[in-house]
């Protein structure tokens, strides 16, 4: 793990794979830490270079204070990719991470090659909701929002027979730092890209989970109906589908990017 300062923040990143291979930027979602793309490491870092980064206010990275916007999370990535000299590198995010990335393709495509979305929207719930989330956390620390994740992140299926692995995601939400989680709730809020991302135009594809309740099919096709040329794969999983379905996620991206 290594460490860069961006402004007063600084983010903890590592970057694994073979030299001189493409970069693929891996963004975790909210309540998370880079450890939640595990199930990508083995299938991925053969033919690229991982950069997992936590964001701000995430896992070791740290928890300024917010509120943040979907502004500063897209330009905390180009900050990361300037500071290790990469010039254009894939990026494949999730959920805020998958916003982080649609951000990115409508305001540095030339930074980009090319974008996996996955288990996001053009717009993440609504904002009266994360005001309430952002309070809950202020007000009584991370236990309370706990409480309902497994269920929003995965299905009942899969509650039931990865246990570990539920927990092992779980722990990385009730470790992360409630300031930084309800900053991020704060950028969720006021992000809204719906009438942006008609101008992606790098290659894109967007993946979504048939079972997820937080961002929807719905929304995924929103996307692809908007981002000329997009590609859609619908995965039998909930909203962590990297997790849950992650053989079939992992075939999705390799066969797009390597395409
Ligand atoms: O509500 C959740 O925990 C799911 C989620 C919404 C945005 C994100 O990154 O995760």
């Amino acid at each position: 793990m290594s460490t860069i300062k961006l402004d007063t923040c600084t983010i903890n990143y590592d970057l694994d794979g073979p030299a001189g291979a493409p970069v693929l930027v891996l963004s975790n979602s909210l309540g998370t830490t880079m450890d939640m793309w595990a199930p990508q490491l083995d299938a991925l870092r053969w033919k690229f270079q991982l950069l997992r980064y936590d964001t701000r206010g995430h896992g070791k990275s740290t928890p300024v204070p917010g509120p943040y916007t979907i502004d500063r999370l897209g330009r905390d990535v180009l900050g990361l990719l300037d500071a290790l000299d990469i010039e254009r590198a894939h990026f494949c995010g999730i959920s805020m991470g998958g916003l982080t990335g649609l951000w990115l393709g409508v305001n540095a495509p030339e930074r980009l090659n090319k974008l996996v979305v996955s288990n996001t929207a053009a717009r993440v719930g609504t904002a009266e909701g994360w005001q309430d989330r952002a309070r809950l956390v202020r007000d009584e620390g991370m236990p309370e929002v706990a409480d309902g994740a497994a269920s929003r992140w995965f299905t009942p299926h899969f509650i039931q027979h990865q246990p570990g692995l539920v927990d092992m995601l779980l722990q990385q939400l009730r470790s992360s730092p409630q300031a930084g989680y309800a900053a991020c709730c704060d950028a969720l809020e006021k992000a809204d890209l719906r009438q942006d991302v008609a101008r992606i135009s790098v290659p894109t594809l967007v993946i979504s989970g048939r079972h997820d309740p937080v961002t929807t099919t719905e929304d995924a096709r929103y996307l692809v109906e908007q981002i000329a040329g997009s590609k859609g794969v619908e995965l039998d999983a909930s909203h962590l589908s990297n997790v849950e379905a992650a053989t079939e996620f992992n075939r999705a991206v390799v066969d797009f990017l390597l395409a």
